[in-house]
Order: C-alpha cells, then structure tokens, then sequence
C-alpha cells in the first residue's frame, strides 16, 4: 500500500454519536415524527448497520449523520465536534449510483480530491490503489455506462472513500443490486474495510448482509423510530461466505427477523387502522374465511 494510504492498524478517529435524536418533518402543515429519542454511536473503525421496518426513520438518520437533516431535538457529533452540514471526513454512498457520466471511472474518483486540492500524482496514486482494492484497476479508464450495476456501485463506494473520510455512510448502496451481485458486493465490502478499518453506519433491509457485514446491529421499532434492540454480532473477522451456513448465523438472522417482524406487524396494524378498517371483522367458517366491513 503506498504512502497516501497508510492507514492506522486501529481506527482512531471516526467516532460517531448520536444522542437523543429526534426528527420531525412538516408534511402539509402536519408535523411528522420520524424519529424519536435515539442514541446510537459508532466506534472508531466500526461496521455498524441499521435495520428496521419501512419508514421507521433510518435514512433520516443517517441524513443526520451526513449533515443534510437537522434533528429536531439531540445531537449528532462526530470525534465530539457537533454535525451541522455535510463535511469531506464523511463520506456518503446512496443506492443511486450518481456517477458523473461524462468522466472516466478515474476521473470520477479523483473529481472530489481535486475539489480539496490534492496533486495530481497524489490524486491519481490514491484514486488508482483504492480502484485496486475494488477490483477495478482494469476499468479505470472506461465509462460508467460501460459498467454493471455492480461495478458502478463499488466505483461510488471508492469515490466515496477517495477523499480519506473518518466515515462512511451507507444508505441501502446494494438495494438495486441482483442477489447475486449483491453477495459479492458484500465480499468486496467486507475486504476493503478489513483494509481501510474505517467506521461505516450501513442501512439495510436485508437481515443477512446486515448480520455478514457489521460487529453491531441496531433494530429499530416502526415510525416513530426508537432504538427497540442492539445486537453484538460474534462471528470473528475476517468474514467468509462460509460463515452464514453456521448455526450462529441462522440464530442471529431467527432473532432479528422475529424483532423485525413485530415491529412490521405493528406498522401494518397502525396502516390499516387509519386506513379505516378498523371495523373489519374476519370470521372463519366451515366454508373458509369471511370478511365482512361492519
Ligand atoms: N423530507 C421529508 N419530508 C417529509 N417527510 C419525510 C421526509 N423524509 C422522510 N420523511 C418521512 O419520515 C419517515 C421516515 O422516513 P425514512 O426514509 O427516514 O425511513 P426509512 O426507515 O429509511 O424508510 P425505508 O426503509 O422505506 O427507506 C417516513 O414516514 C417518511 O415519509
């Protein structure tokens, strides 16, 4: 690894803290709670993920931690210094892709160092390990529409990275993705943080990439999103696809599903009452089930 790379054995900075979060949003004139009362952090070069039901408020947190949303009440700080706006020691990979398409896979790397004034043999150096680390030193000088969604992704992912952040934050980046792609992108994930040790708050819907990738797993409860459970995830690093065939990793996935799965049924339960079916009464009868609206 060349010199521009070096990072440290163990992550010392890239501390992320968020206390007593609560998020609101105007919708119509109506305040909106997305979020209420969370406290969650990462450790120096952690891999932590969110999960939770549909709308229970983890983009928007991680828009705080991004510092494009202001909560409404707590605070994000990363290394004790208070989030108020997007920052280069932050670095952000949504599941769009939003690669520039008129530069090279290269350039497209290189296009925020430039901003921050770094050489342009620094630049190149960096930009050209880092696509290494991805797999991707082949395709520095191709096209983003000459790529798979696949390798887009792992492009943005080294974009994200190429401007040395403390964080990276990850907003559902493999959610486009086949399965098939998606495993490997988790493979690819799971090596370039074993090598960079950078701390990353992943989102995801996906309870077996969340329990593959992080040492922490927080589960959130349905909108108003509050933290409902943390989960330590013991499997040792490195990972190895081998390991989600264990016994430890079908329990993981049974607990967190079956924590998940409450909070949805509580979410429907709360979508259908005010959809006005409150009054729907289902009987079961010798001839199958009926509904009646009373
Ligand atoms: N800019 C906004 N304006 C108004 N309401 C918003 C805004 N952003 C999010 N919300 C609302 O806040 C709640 C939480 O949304 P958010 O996208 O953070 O949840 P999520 O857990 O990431 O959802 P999903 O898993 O479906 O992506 C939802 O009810 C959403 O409609």
């Amino acid at each position: 690894m060349s010199a521009v790379m070096s990072p440290p054995e163990v992550a010392v900075r890239g501390l992320v803290e968020m206390q007593d979060v609560s998020i609101q949003f105007k919708v119509k004139g109506a305040a909106v709670q997305a979020v209420d009362s969370v406290s969650i952090h990462v450790q120096p070069g952690e891999f932590v993920s969110l999960i939770g039901p549909s709308g229970c408020g983890k983009s928007s947190l991680l828009n705080v931690a991004a510092g494009f949303v202001q909560p409404s009440a707590g605070e994000a700080r990363l290394d004790g210094a208070r989030i108020e706006e997007p920052g280069a020691d932050r670095g952000v990979v949504f599941q769009q892709y939003s690669l520039f398409p008129w530069m090279t896979v290269r350039k497209n790397v290189e296009f925020g160092m430039k901003i921050q004034g770094v050489s342009r043999t620094a630049r190149e150096t960096r930009a050209r390990t880092l696509l290494g680390l991805a797999g991707l030193l082949h395709f520095e000088n191709h096209y983003p529409d000459q790529l798979s969604g696949g390798m887009k992704q792992r492009v943005g992912i080294v974009r994200a990275l190429s401007t040395s952040p403390q964080v990276l934050l990850m907003d559902e980046p493999f959610g486009a993705l086949d399965s098939q792609t998606r495993v490997v992108m988790q493979e690819i994930l799971t090596n370039m943080w074993q090598r960079l040790r950078i701390s990353v708050l992943f989102i995801t819907h996906d309870i077996d990439e969340a329990i593959f990738l992080s040492d922490r797993i927080y589960v959130m409860t349905a909108r108003p999103g509050r933290v409902k459970s943390e989960i330590v995830v013991p499997l040792p690093r490195p990972r190895t696809p081998e390991m989600t065939a264990t016994p430890e990793f079908a329990a993981l996935v049974k607990t967190i599903k079956g924590l998940i799965r409450e909070e949805s049924l509580a979410a429907m339960g709360g979508d259908l009452m005010e959809g006005g079916l409150a009054g729907l009464s289902v009987e079961m009868g010798p001839q199958g089930v009926g509904g009646s609206i009373e």
